[in-house]
Order: structure tokens, then C-alpha cells, then sequence
């Protein structure tokens, strides 16, 4: 990461322990994966035996067979590593041996039987979070493999003793080496394989169309006694606009540890992404006559209203919710039988909104908690000198009262639907909530925000 000083954080993804535990309910199907996926070589070799002289032997064809998996139990490192440990893998291996020996004189027996191999195993991985090339990756090269049982079976039972023994004292030892290499492998390559997939889902949840979100790392992946969370830049992709960040304002005690699964968006992510919903002309809506219905009966025969942001909408997140304010233009324009259509009525306004969201039953809901209007332009061509008055009052009316509500009541689908064209509809989300506050401080964190600001404390008051 560059040495400036300058935090890029956009977005933080928050997991905490209860969240890992629900994970690590997949860990055995994981670990059964890796197992079955591992390729085991052969092994060959020679020994010289007391009596006997040079023993060679091979085990070929080496395929698992059974294999079951007691359980799992994960927890975070501080500032280390995610250790999963793997209790009980029973395991069983089948396979040709081969071996023989040159006997005195100069005869080489061979002989070649099916084997059966039952092994009982305890898993330990210390998963570290890395970075590598932006991405959240994962190091899971601490992995151990403890075996508690080793046994081999031989087809039939007329062997020689000297076999068994060969294969306790020796043969077992490289066989253990083989399946921790081979099964340690595997699983590093699934553990990659899961990152990769999340960084790539991730970033396709947060693109629409010329849109996108760089969610490269902004920082190492953070390990914490509850909780892990990964650091992204949040920065705009755009055609090519490329909007300057300054100083994040992240910090982790906004974030408490109460919930499983955070997502912190900062307020400049948020503005970005509405400065190229404007500039993507996607901030404009056109309603039709029949839905307008004011002029239903008169002598026009339609008619049509547009309403469009003039600049970027400007969003901040306060307590109260999430603040809008953008410069809108309404414009109305009536088509009578034969003639041009015209603009009747053009206005624009400084609106401002404070909206609530929430997500209940999988559909956004944005509430309209307060809404502030600055008329700025304001014309209207109405012809019937007499009337036009109350009838340019009554649209200005109308604007004001329905208009906003008109907005949010498409805004809300619209978002709901990019959402599940994403997949979020699949997810059982439990109780999710939408914060636009700093939250309450969890006693526990305010103990420890406390104690954290004790030194600067001390010192400011010394
Ligand atoms: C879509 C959520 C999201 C993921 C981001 O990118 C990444 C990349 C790699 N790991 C993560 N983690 C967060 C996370 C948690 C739960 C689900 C998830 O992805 C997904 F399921 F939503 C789908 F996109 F695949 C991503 C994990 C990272 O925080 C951790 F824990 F490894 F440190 N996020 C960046 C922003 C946002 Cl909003």
C-alpha cells in the first residue's frame, strides 16, 4: 500500500465470530472436498532388512475411500490468523502394494496385493488474511495434519510379518507426509478459490451497466478477537472519471459487535455512485399522460410530464436519515389533435429530502421523513389568460405535494430489482437494518472507546 498517509477506505465488510460460526458449518464439506480432490502419488522405495537384504516396495494407485468428518471449531487470532480446527477426519485409502526382495541368492520375488489403509486425523489451519494484488487472500500454509491411527489391511492374511512391520516403522511415515502435502495443498487451493469467488461476486453486486465499484483492498484485512473485516477502496469506475477521495472517515467503533455481517459505505462512495447515476442520465423520469390523469377531459388528449436532476444529487447520512439534495426540473407538455405539442409548464427547484430506508421482505422501502422546496424557475404558457393563474398554482400544487412521493415510489422498485438482478433476494438476510447514524455505543465499546482515548486523555489534561 502507498505510505501516504491518506486512508482510501470507501467501504468496510465487517464479519463477526457468530457469523464465522454459521461459515464454519461448511468447513467439513470444504475439508471432504479437499480430500477427495487430492491427487495421491505413489510412493516407492527400498529398505534393507536384517535377513532379508534390500526390501523394495511401492504403494500405487492410492484412491480415498471412506470418509467422514466428526466437526469443526473456528476462532480469530488477534491480529494473526482464523484457526480452524478439524477434530476426527476418518479417513480410509485403498491401493496396490508391491514388494520384493532379492534373496540371497539373487532371486527376486515380487508380489503385488490390494491394501487397505485406516487413518484417523486431526486438522489444524491457521488461516492468515492476506493481500495479493488488491484482493483479500487467503494463506492457509499452517496447516497440520495429526494422525491418531495409521492401520494397514492386507488383502488376505497369509503375510509375511516383516511387511507389517516395514510398513509401521517406515512406509507410514512417508505415506503421512504425502497425505499432508497433498491434502494441505488442496486446501489452500479451495481456500483461494472461495476468495476469489467472493472478491468476483462482490464485485458484480456492485455493477450496473458503465458502473462499477473498485473494491480493491485499501488496506490489510483486519483480525480481531470477534470480528474480521476487510478494508476497500469504494472508488468510482466510470467511463473515465476518476473522482478524487479525501480522508476517509472511517473508524471502528462505528461498526459495534453485535450484528454477524457489516457493510460500511462512506458518504463520498454513496455521492459517487449518484454522480454517475446523473452523468449516466439515469436520474430522469418520464410519466405519461394516463398516469398524470390531471388532464383527463380536457381538450387536450395527452399529455406527459419529465422530471430530471439538473446536478448531481448530494447525499449525506445524518442521523435523522439520508439527506438528498439535488436541483430539479419539471416540465409538462400537452398534445392536442393536429397541433405541435407544447410545453405548457417548466419549473425547476432546489429540492431537498430526508429519506428512511429500510429492507423488509427482501423490497426496499424509502420513507419520505421530511422534504424542503426552493422554487428557482418557474414558467408557464398556458393560453387561457383567465384561469391560467389557478391553473399554474394548482400544477405547482400538485409538483410539490406529489411529486416527491411520485419519485420514491419509482426510485424504491427500481433499486429492489437491481438488488435481486443481483442475487440479494436469494440471501435469508435476518433483521437486516440500514444505519445512516453513528450507532449507540455498546457499553462494551464505550468502555473500550474510553480506554482508547485515556492516553490522549491524560496527556491533553497534563
Ligand atoms: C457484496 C459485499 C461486499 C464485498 C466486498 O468485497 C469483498 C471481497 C472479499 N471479501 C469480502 N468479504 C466481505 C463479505 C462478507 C460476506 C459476503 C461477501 O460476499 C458476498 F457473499 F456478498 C458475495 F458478494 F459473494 C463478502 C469478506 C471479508 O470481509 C473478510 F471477511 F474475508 F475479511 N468482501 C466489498 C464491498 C461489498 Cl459491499
Amino acid at each position: 500500500f502507498e505510505e501516504s498517509s491518506l486512508n482510501l477506505t470507501g467501504i468496510v465488510c465487517r464479519m463477526t465470530k457468530p457469523a464465522a460460526f454459521v461459515l464454519n458449518q461448511q468447513t467439513a464439506q470444504v475439508i471432504q472436498a479437499a480430500f477427495r480432490h487430492a491427487t495421491y502419488p505413489d510412493i516407492s522405495g527400498e529398505k534393507s532388512m536384517a535377513f532379508l537384504g534390500k526390501v523394495t516396495y511401492g504403494l500405487t494407485n492410492i484412491q480415498i475411500n471412506d470418509l467422514s468428518i466428526e466437526n469443526s471449531e473456528v476462532d480469530f487470532k488477534e491480529d494473526d490468523a482464523i484457526d480452524i480446527a478439524i477434530q476426527n477426519v476418518t479417513a480410509s485409502f485403498k491401493g496396490t502394494l508391491s514388494y520384493g526382495y532379492t534373496g540371497a541368492w539373487f532371486v527376486k520375488l515380487t508380489h503385488s496385493i490390494d491394501f487397505e489403509i485406516e487413518s484417523s486425523i486431526d486438522l489444524q489451519i491457521n488461516a492468515k488474511l492476506k493481500c495479493a494484488k488488491g484482493r483479500v487472500a487467503a494463506d492457509t500454509s499452517d496447516c497440520y495434519l495429526t494422525f491418531y491411527k495409521l492401520t494397514l489391511h492386507l488383502q488376505g492374511d497369509k503375510q509375511p510379518g516383516w511387511l507389517k512391520q516395514l510398513f509401521t516403522d517406515f512406509i507410514s511415515f512417508t505415506l503421512k507426509l504425502v497425505l499432508k502435502g497433498q491434502v494441505c495443498k488442496e486446501i489452500n487451493l479451495l481456500a483461494q478459490l472461495l476468495a476469489d469467488f467472493i472478491q468476483d461476486r462482490a464485485a458484480n453486486f456492485l455493477q450496473d451497466g458503465a458502473i462499477g465499484v473498485d473494491i480493491s483492498l485499501a488496506s490489510f484485512p483486519v483480525i480481531k478477537a470477534n470480528y474480521m473485516e476487510s478494508h476497500h477502496k469504494g472508488l468510482l469506475l466510470y467511463k473515465n472519471y476518476s473522482v478524487v477521495f479525501s480522508d476517509s472517515m472511517f473508524a471502528p467503533s462505528l461498526l459495534s459487535e453485535s450484528r454477524m455481517l457489516y457493510f460500511w459505505f462512506s458518504d463520498q462512495v454513496l455521492n459517487s455512485l449518484a454522480l454517475a447515476a446523473f452523468l449516466d442520465e439515469r436520474l430522469v423520469l418520464t410519466i405519461t399522460g394516463e398516469e398524470l390523469r390531471i388532464f383527463q377531459g380536457t381538450s387536450y388528449n395527452d399529455s406527459l410530464a419529465k422530471v430530471w436532476s439538473l446536478t448531481p444529487p448530494q447525499i449525506t447520512l445524518q442521523p435523522e436519515g439520508t439527506i438528498v439534495r439535488s436541483s430539479v426540473a419539471v416540465e409538462l407538455t400537452l398534445f392536442s389533435q393536429g397541433a405541435e405539442p407544447t410545453v405548457v409548464f417548466y419549473s425547476e427547484k432546489e429540492v431537498t429530502v430526508t429519506i428512511q430506508s429500510a429492507y423488509v421482505e427482501k423490497k426496499l422501502v424509502l420513507h419520505l421523513a421530511d422534504s424542503v422546496i426552493e422554487p428557482k424557475v418557474f414558467k408557464c404558457a398556458l393560453e387561457r389568460a383567465g384561469d391560467d393563474k389557478s391553473l399554474s398554482h394548482f400544477l405547482q400544487r400538485i409538483i410539490s405535494v406529489a411529486g416527491i412521493p411520485e419519485v420514491i415510489s419509482r426510485i424504491e422498485p427500481a433499486l429492489t430489482s437491481l438488488m435481486n438482478s443481483k442475487g440479494l433476494n436469494l440471501f435469508e438476510i435476518k433483521n437486516p437494518e440500514i444505519i445512516t447514524k453513528e450507532p449507540k455505543m455498546e457499553d462494551m465499546d464505550l468502555q473500550r472507546a474510553i480506554a482508547n482515548a485515556q492516553p490522549q486523555l491524560v496527556e491533553s489534561l497534563s
